[in-house]
């Protein structure tokens, strides 16, 4: 009986050690031998012009951005933006661009009073164009902490500060300057693309690129892709990774926000209520954050980022990258630890706004607050909204929804997605120090979500190289570019085009060992 007994026991261990071992080499196997293939092309065009800058060339693409800075386009509500400097950005472009307003081949149209759009019609009108888009105004920067005045532009060791270089003048006159210096080596355009400048994306882009949406709509067009803000080349956000890694947004999140309020009987405060609005609302916003939405970690495109940037990382999380199948809970624990990777896996509440009270002895008669949520890909607005009440759980708290809209669709990512090849290209000409580029999540929102029925390949990717610091500065204190950071977002631009030019795409190439 005890023989039978240790007999089996030998067989269970046996088993549980066979099931480790197997699990262990389908890790392995996975890790090293089934890693999916990066799906790599043999090009055999380089683009025809080179990005050789002369002195004057560097002084010039410069210029036109700290001109563009020094305008203060700001906005602060939808109904409240600098409409003088909005109307001074289109006379500035102007000016500083000749070749693109003079070129027979471009047409350009001021939409909603301030916005731009350029059409550039090339050679072949059987291939189908695609879209450059940007925007020139900004949010609202404090004139404190500043090393130099937001409107400034000043330039300190080799940075230019100020609001809108990084958020996102460095487009929109980036994407100008490349195309100016290509129509002055004479380029000739095959493809025909757009150039779309907003005027009040800060503010939802309801007036600047929802219009432009609607005319291109109403013309008929559509889109063989959309590149727009949202994403970049991140340096150090990931902990493993060593080398910087251009991430692509394939999709952008959605966002609700919602006003709270309370009203109460006012009156005088040496006899105060158990509980005035201010607290009732306070409780209210304290629930929120002390519950944050659920954790949807590989229920998004996250994990597909992860997934296409496991060869990055050093040992032992190549391993764990690898086989998220099985190491996902305690990925997804890492993630959340940092705000800016918090907002992949999860809608993220931030508490914006907070108005109360009157006068030191007057019970408050209201008190408001404004939630902003940026939803995960994975949810939609309406079951947030309804997490949103169970979570605050009082009636007495008044919930008005100011603006919501849904996480945008995914956009392609495979082989065939003509726009992902053209930006894999363009950065292994520019950025050859890149050695990943992986579809992600854009965790703010853009103007691009207004040409959903364009085109369903919108990407959003900045071609800068970024720090988490950086990242701080976008609506933060001190937002600056390096001036050899803006003269590579202008050589990206500038190769883009002319690699958009292509026909057709390569045949992908098994052995390559191209991005
Ligand atoms: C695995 C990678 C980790 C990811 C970390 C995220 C790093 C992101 C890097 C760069 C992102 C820059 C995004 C800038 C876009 C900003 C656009 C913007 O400010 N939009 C406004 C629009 C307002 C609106 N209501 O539409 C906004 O989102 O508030
Ligand atoms: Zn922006
Ligand atoms: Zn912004």
């Amino acid at each position: 009986m005890a023989g039978r007994l240790r007999g089996a026991a030998l067989a269970g261990c046996l088993g549980l050690c066979g099931t480790a071992l197997a699990l262990l080499a389908v890790v392995l196997l996975r890790a090293y031998v089934l890693r999916p293939a990066p799906g790599p092309r043999v090009w055999g065009r380089r683009p025809e012009l080179g990005f050789e800058l002369s002195a004057r060339d560097r002084r010039e693409l410069k210029e036109a951005l700290r001109g563009a800075i020094k305008i203060q386009t700001v906005s602060f509500s939808p109904d409240d933006q600098n409409t003088t400097a909005l109307a001074e950005f289109g006379n500035y472009i102007k000016k500083v661009f000749p070749a693109v307003f003079s070129a027979k081949f471009i047409q350009h149209e001021i939409i909603g009073e301030y916005s731009h759009l350029f059409t550039v019609q090339g050679s072949d009108p059987q291939l189908t164009p695609y879209m450059l888009l940007a925007h020139m105004d900004v949010v609202p920067a404090s004139q404190e902490g500043w090393v130099a005045p937001p409107f400034s532009a000043e330039e300190r060791g080799g940075f230019i500060y100020g609001r809108g270089t990084m958020d996102n003048k460095n487009s929109a006159i980036g994407i100008l300057q490349a195309l100016e210096f290509l129509l002055r080596k004479d380029y000739r355009l095959r493809r025909s693309f757009y150039i779309g400048i907003g005027h009040d994306e800060e503010i939802y882009g309801h007036k600047g690129a929802r219009k432009i949406a609607d005319l291109l709509e109403a013309r008929g067009v559509k889109l063989s892709f959309l590149l727009d803000e949202g994403s970049a080349i991140l340096d150090g956000f990931i902990k493993g990774i060593k080398a910087p890694v251009a991430v692509i947004g394939i999709t952008e999140k959605g966002a609700l926000t919602v006003k709270l309020s309370v009203e109460k009987e006012p009156g005088h405060s040496s006899a105060p209520p158990k509980e005035t609005s201010i607290g009732i609302l306070a409780g209210a916003l304290s629930r929120l954050e002390q519950n944050p939405m659920p954790n949807m970690f590989g229920h998004g495109p996250e994990i597909r980022t992860l997934e296409h940037l496991a060869s990055e990382f050093t040992f032992p999380l190549n391993l764990i990258m690898t086989n998220l199948w099985l190491f996902s809970p305690i990925v997804s624990r890492i993630l959340q630890q940092m705000p800016s990777t918090n907002a992949l896996i999860r809608t993220t509440t931030a508490i914006t706004m907070f108005n109360a009270g009157i006068k030191t002895n007057i019970i408050p008669p209201s008190a408001k607050a404004t939630v902003n949520f940026r939803i995960h890909p994975s949810q939609k607005a309406e079951e947030v909204l309804e997490i949103i009440k169970t979570t605050i759980a009082d009636d007495r708290v008044k919930i008005d929804v100011q603006e919501t809209f849904d996480p945008n669709p995914i956009s392609p990512w495979d082989n065939q997605a003509f726009g992902v090849q053209i930006f894999r290209r363009t950065l292994l000409d520019v950025f050859p120090e890149v050695s990943s580029v992986a579809p992600g999540i854009c965790i703010a929102n853009t103007d691009s979500r207004h040409f959903a029925k364009l085109t369903d390949a919108i990407y959003l990717f900045n071609p800068l190289i970024i720090k988490p610091d950086d990242f701080l500065r976008i609506h933060g204190l001190n937002e600056r570019i390096s001036v050899e950071g803006y003269e590579k977002q202008v050589e990206f631009l500038y190769q883009l085009i002319q690699n958009s030019d292509i026909k057709k795409l390569p045949e992908p190439h098994a052995n390559s060992h191209e991005l």
